[in-house]
């Protein structure tokens, strides 16, 4: 079999050379070309599995060659290589498609893994007709659907950095796993963090890793995320909740595309594609000071995003078919009347997390597996209504004792309801969030919603608080704070 061929455009020779010489070490075949009319004829004559193109040439931007190669229906990967701390070219080259960037100077075994990750594009099986590709968990052929898997395959053939946006439980880990599966790291390790759940404390070493000794406890040298997502996909969940301070270091971790472990005096090359996902608005973040403008512009090089389901209701059918098929078994449960109309008139504000939960409570009380409407135990609310108002401020604070408060709640806030007539709750899980939002709830009233001080009330974090707050849809007034 013939070695795969490679192009190579740079009006440097000498950059061109050691480029050259790289990668005939690697065993490929490579051309050359000082010019974008060079490179144009040899792209019109051959298939590359790779372009590598320098930023500025003699007779134009090697951005013209990126739009080109990727909007044609070649699909051959074309990397950039932008002149040290152009940070900005880099990100243009990605939004224009190129499939990643290296910076001058070139270090060559950065090169020699951005050229192995390419090769591995041209190995990778050619997604299905219908574009779902095989094993994939992504139930759903509405327009919406349609245009999503399109964008994810596309995306895949990629090292850019996305940032998927969405409603809770729209489907953004499910789609960046999907990226990952279709993508030349599908291989290695997807690594999905919810930066909203670690402690602050200990952000740096679960991110980057520690030595053995570099802190009281660090018994053994430990692998941070990163180091563990190597050749793979690192998902940062809700990554608004990041710190500041970590912001930091994370830019710094992505643009060096090098970490250093706590203790450790060399920093280490890691190659991870970076998904990033929240349900906030990242650039209402930045505005607000919360979120660095230049970590924003890093990680939102590409945006998917994810339509509610109630935004493509024809899908709830198969979605439906596809949970209960997973939790009851093929052809062990059905939807008696009037059930798929009473879904598809719900407005689904927690989408398809949601959907499974209603699904799995409505098996638990089914009768021989029909589901029936009175199973489903809908809540009222509409997306808009989510938001919980506090109680008015007159109304009497009773001291917040978590113990205590798993018996029904005082008059002061209504009890959580879902009790039966033996005093047990009919939902255990639904019954204790509507707990914890009453307690949190009544912690921030009582603290004039200064979430630092309610979170000392309750024993817990601010961290925790917030991401609390968050599961539970609670939003108090001065959601700045
Ligand atoms: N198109 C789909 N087909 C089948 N299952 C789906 C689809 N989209 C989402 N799901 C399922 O819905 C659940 C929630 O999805 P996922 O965790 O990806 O959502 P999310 O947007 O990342 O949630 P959160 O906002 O809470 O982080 C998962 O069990 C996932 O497998």
């Amino acid at each position: 079999m013939a070695a795969p061929r490679i192009l190579v455009v740079d009006d440097e020779a000498d950059l061109r050379e050691l480029l050259e010489i790289t990668l005939l070490k690697m065993g490929l075949d490579v051309d050359s070309a000082a010019t974008l009319r060079q490179a144009r004829a040899l792209v019109e004559e051959h298939d590359y599995a790779l372009i590598l193109t320098d930023m500025r040439l003699p007779d134009g931007l090697g951005l013209e060659l990126v739009r080109e190669v990727s909007s044609s229906n070649k699909a051959t990967p074309i990397a950039v290589i932008t002149a040290y701390g152009s940070a900005e070219n880099a990100v243009v080259a990605l939004k224009a498609g190129a499939f990643d960037y290296i910076s001058k100077p070139v270090a060559l075994d950065a090169l020699r893994v951005m050229v192995r990750s390419a090769l591995k594009l041209s190995e990778a099986p050619p997604a299905a007709q219908d574009g779902a590709a095989p094993g994939s968990r992504m139930i759903g052929s509405s327009p919406a659907m349609q245009s999503l898997r399109a964008q994810i395959g596309r995306l895949a053939r990629s090292n850019a950095p996305i940032s998927i946006t969405g409603e809770s439980g729209s489907g953004k880990e499910l789609a960046a796993r999907e990226i990952h599966a279709q993508s030349s790291r599908a291989l290695r390790s997807f690594v999905a963090v919810n930066c909203g759940a670690i402690p602050e404390t200990l952000m740096e070493a679960e991110f980057f890793g520690y030595r053995k000794g570099a802190f009281t406890g660090a018994a053994d040298d430990r692998d941070g995320f990163f180091q563990a997502a190597n050749g793979g996909t690192l998902m940062l969940d809700e990554v608004a909740d990041l710190p500041l301070p970590m912001q930091v270091k994370l830019l710094r971790a992505i643009q060096e595309r090098r970490v250093r472990k706590i203790g450790a005096t060399n920093e280490e090359p890691v190659d991870v594609r970076i998904i990033s996902a929240t349900h906030q608005d990242l650039a209402r973040c930045v505005e607000q000071g919360k979120f660095r403008q230049d970590l924003f512009y890093r990680l939102n090089v590409i945006e998917l995003s994810l339509p509610p389901l109630r935004e493509r209701i024809d899908d709830l059918a198969p979605l439906v078919d596809a949970i209960l098929a997973r939790l009851a078994g093929p052809g062990q449960a059905t939807l008696g009347a009037g059930v798929l109309d009473a879904l598809r008139a719900y407005s689904f504000p927690g989408n398809i997390r949601e959907l499974e939960n209603v699904l799995e409570r409505a098996l638990a009380f089914a009768n021989d597996g029909v589901i029936e409407v009175g199973d489903l135990s809908l809540k009222a609310a509409r997306p808009g209504d989510a938001v919980r108002e506090p109680a008015p401020a007159a109304a009497p604070v009773p001291p917040v004792e978590i113990a205590v408060e798993l018996e029904p709640a005082p008059a002061a806030d209504p009890a959580p309801p879902g009790l039966g007539p033996a005093g047990l709750p009919s939902n255990l899980p639904e019954y204790l969030s509507q707990v914890e939002r009453d307690i949190i709830g009544r912690a921030l009233q009582q603290t004039n919603f200064n979430r630092t001080q309610a979170a000392a009330l309750l024993g817990i974090s601010v961290r925790q608080l917030r991401y609390q707050m968050q599961k539970l849809e609670i939003v108090a007034p001065d959601d700045s704070a």
